[in-house]
């Protein structure tokens, strides 16, 4: 059938519409939180394609390159099928790309408790406010240090987390200096974590209770349970 020209304007329309509305995934999976204070839940995760960051104890690498190009209703739809209560946007970096922040707003709209995991490296200020963000301060041991953007700080919510995972004494160090330079955990709740593999997570906890520190240790649940296995 022949298509007119103001037909073929709706199909243009259309389709530049959910372009724009489209996000690059490495997976979507089911699956029990395994960081931070939603630690336990039964999670839904979304992991975004793509880091601009590289820090060298990512666990994640895989999600540095590849993924596929899918519309946010197909996401919601996949979330949906799960049926869970907690949904995390994770990645790579997923505020690396622009139309997470319209996935998230659209995440709390229907209902779900949203958690993001963030770098800290880029500008959190436009996340809906009902994400509960769980942000990452990077420690020198990770190579990134100088991506922190200390402005984010500002823009966190007492839901929100601030998260530091550590490598090494010095890192440990850095980590209670900058919580007391900036009184992170006036602002909100401060977790420390060990890189897997790399400090002895017992070390860890001694140094914080040593220094009687306001922090919260946490281990990462999933590595316990499921090792290294992508898609838990
Ligand atoms: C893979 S990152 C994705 C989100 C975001 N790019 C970030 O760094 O927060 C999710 C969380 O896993 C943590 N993580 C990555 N590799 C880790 C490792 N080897 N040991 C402990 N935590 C790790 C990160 O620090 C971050 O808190
Ligand atoms: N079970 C489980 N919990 C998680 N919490 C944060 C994760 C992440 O990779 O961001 C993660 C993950 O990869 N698996
Ligand atoms: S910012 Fe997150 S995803 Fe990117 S390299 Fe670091 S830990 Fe991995
Ligand atoms: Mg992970």
């Amino acid at each position: 059938m022949a298509v007119n020209a103001s037909d073929a304007n709706v199909a243009n329309t259309t389709s530049a519409a959910s372009a724009a509305e489209r996000l690059r995934i490495t997976e979507i999976f089911h699956s029990i939180q395994g960081e931070a204070d939603a630690i336990g839940w039964r999670t839904v995760f979304v992991r975004l394609t793509g880091c601009p960051l590289r820090c060298v104890w990512c666990d994640t690498e895989y999600s540095f390159y590849g993924g596929d190009w899918r519309d946010i209703d197909d996401i919601l739809a996949e979330v949906a099928s799960h049926g869970a209560k907690h949904v995390c946007v994770t990645g790579g970096e997923p505020l690396a790309q622009k139309r997470c922040l319209i996935l998230l707003r659209k995440l709390c709209d229907e209902g779900y408790e949203v958690s993001l995991e963030t770098s800290g490296a880029i500008d959190v200020s436009d996340v809906d406010p009902r994400v509960r963000k769980v942000m990452d301060l990077k420690a020198p041991d990770s190579g990134e240090s100088k991506r922190n953007l200390w402005t984010n700080l500002n823009h966190l919510l007492p839901h929100d987390q601030v998260k530091i995972v550590i490598a090494s004494r010095a890192d440990y160090e850095w980590s209670r200096d900058v919580v007391a330079e900036h009184a992170i955990d006036k602002r909100c709740m401060v977790l420390f974590s060990p890189v897997h593999g790399a400090v002895e997570p017992r070390a860890l906890a001694e140094w914080i209770i040593e220094d009687k520190l306001p922090v919260r240790f946490q281990l990462q649940l999933h590595k316990l349970l499921w090792q290294d296995a992508p898609g838990h």
